[in-house]
């Protein structure tokens, strides 16, 4: 019995996807231009596609899971469950206009031609906000369709915003903020579900462990309980006497951003030798 599980073939999602299975210990030889291919240390079976399929095969069951981007999962409207945020592919689908129009506000689109590959997500946004406009359905280079005259405005994905910019764009609404997500089917079969739970777990591991640090430092011992006082920890800090006398070494569990925020503070407070160090999983 395996777990069947779909992912972008080529594309922004492609890498990120082989990684996070990697990173699971999930080891598959993907040879260059083969659709389908096996782990070889977990019961996985990879199917590589079009991310635009994925939802559908997921809800056939022809795939159990998928990795897809959020808003590919909201266009398509097939019944999936979203089990897992993965924190790749992080964009927003975002409304554009002209640089020159001089845009108000949202009633500014009504009565417009709006290019978009989300017909979908982009007539709930417009409905929702009381705006009648024509759209128009295109599978990409949609950032074109304003500077040939097939539209007033677009609405595509955006992460840096580059390519709006370098096609005379500015970014006016954000309709959608959306990343990579693990999604599955309504109706695994135990066996399956049983896989999915083990592969949940891993990634859960690998997730909480990717902002979070392993931090060493010395510490004069009648500093101790002000410096432990700094640090968070799993339960608490661990304590290790030094072989020089009057000195512990203390290791602590914190997340990234933590660190910046009290690493002037534990200086201040005698902390010396400070050690950052990644922490590859993470169970708690
Ligand atoms: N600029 C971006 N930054 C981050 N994530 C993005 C960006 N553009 C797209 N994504 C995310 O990655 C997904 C795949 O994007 P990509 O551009 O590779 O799709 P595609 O061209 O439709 O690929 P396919 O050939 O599989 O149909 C998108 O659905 C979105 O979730
Ligand atoms: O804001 P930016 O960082 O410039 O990213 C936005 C671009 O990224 C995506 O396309 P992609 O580059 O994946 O190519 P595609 O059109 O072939 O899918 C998206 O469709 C935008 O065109
Ligand atoms: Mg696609």
């Amino acid at each position: 019995m395996k777990l069947k599980i779909a992912i972008q073939k080529s594309g922004r999602l492609h890498e990120d996807s082989i990684k996070l299975l990697k990173e699971c210990g999930i080891d598959i030889n993907n040879g260059v231009n083969k659709l389908k291919t096996e782990a070889s240390n977990f019961p996985l079976e990879v199917f590589f596609l079009r991310d635009d399929d994925i939802p559908q095969y997921i809800e056939d069951g022809v795939a159990d899971i998928g990795i897809v981007g959020e808003n590919v999962v909201l266009e398509k409207q097939k019944q999936v469950n979203i089990v897992q945020k993965l924190g790749f592919g992080k964009c927003r689908l975002s409304m554009a206009v002209e640089k020159s129009f001089d845009y108000t506000g949202i009633q500014d689109l009504h009565n417009k031609r709006i290019a978009t590959s989300y017909p979908v997500i982009v007539g709930d946004f417009l409905k929702s906000n009381g705006i009648s406009a024509e759209i128009h359905e295109i599978s990409g280079s949609v950032e074109i369709a304003p500077g040939i005259g097939l539209a007033d405005a677009i609405c595509d994905l955006v992460s840096s915003g580059s390519t709006l910019f370098m096609n005379g764009l500015k970014e006016v609404e954000t309709v959608l903020k959306s990343e990579a997500v693990l999604a599955a089917c309504h109706d695994l079969q135990p066996a399956q579900q049983q896989l999915l739970d083990k592969l949940l777990f891993r990634i859960q591991a690998v997730r909480k462990a990717k902002n979070t640090k392993y931090i060493l430092l010395n510490a004069p011992n009648d500093k101790l309980t002000e410096i432990i006082g700094l640090l968070p920890g799993m339960k608490s800090p661990t304590v290790l006497p030094l072989a020089e006398a009057g000195w512990s070494s203390v290791h602590s569990v914190l997340s990234e951003n933590e660190f910046w925020d009290i690493i002037e503070s534990l200086k201040a407070a005698g902390a010396q030798g400070i050690l950052v160090v990644p922490i590859e999983k993470m169970v708690i």
